[in-house]
């Protein structure tokens, strides 16, 4: 056989599939979420998933989705987005965002200060919240794309 193979992964699904791989180390049990950012050389500068803060322990702190705030995950975890932007290293500024889920408004908001222009998310299960609503009126504002993504590949990993 000569030539090289062509059936290998595109860029987008590579960064997307490192995102979804992130999202493995994800402990909430409803919603698992990864990203990966990628600056304008195709280079990953930062990684992150959703979870607690460092030193908070995952098994003291709630999981839990309804109920009074202070006793549900909402107030405690750290989001996907924002755990790669905290993560990175170098300058953000005209990075790509690949991540498992639709920014919410508050990640949206550090999407756009830390220099990021295009987001690639996979699912939008959101879409009708007004989280959501916000997070697009600002990217529209702030010229970030906003792109869902789109594959008919299976990529298996088996340990
Ligand atoms: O922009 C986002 C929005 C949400 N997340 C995380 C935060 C939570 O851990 C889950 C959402 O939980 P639900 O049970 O689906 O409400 O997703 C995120 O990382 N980034
Ligand atoms: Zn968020």
């Amino acid at each position: 056989m000569t030539g090289k193979r062509n059936d290998y992964i595109s860029w987008d699904e590579y960064f997307m599939g490192i995102a979804v791989l992130s999202s493995k180390r994800s402990k909430d049990p409803n919603t698992q979420v990864g990203a990966c950012i990628v600056n304008d050389q195709k280079i990953i500068v930062g990684v992150g998933y959703n979870g607690f803060p460092i030193g908070c322990d995952d098994d003291k702190l709630p999981w839990d989705r309804e109920g009074d705030w202070c006793d549900t995950k909402y107030p405690y975890v750290c989001h996907a987005e924002l755990n790669a932007i905290l993560n990175s290293h170098g300058n953000l500024h005209g990075a790509t965002l690949y991540v498992a889920l639709f920014p919410c408004n508050e990640c949206a908001k550090a999407i756009i200060q830390s220099g990021i222009k295009r987001v690639v998310y996979l699912s939008d299960k959101y879409r009708d919240s007004d989280s959501s609503k916000a997070s697009r009126r600002m990217f529209d504002d702030a010229g970030v794309r906003y792109e869902h993504f789109e594959s008919d590949k299976e990529i298996v990993i088996k340990f």
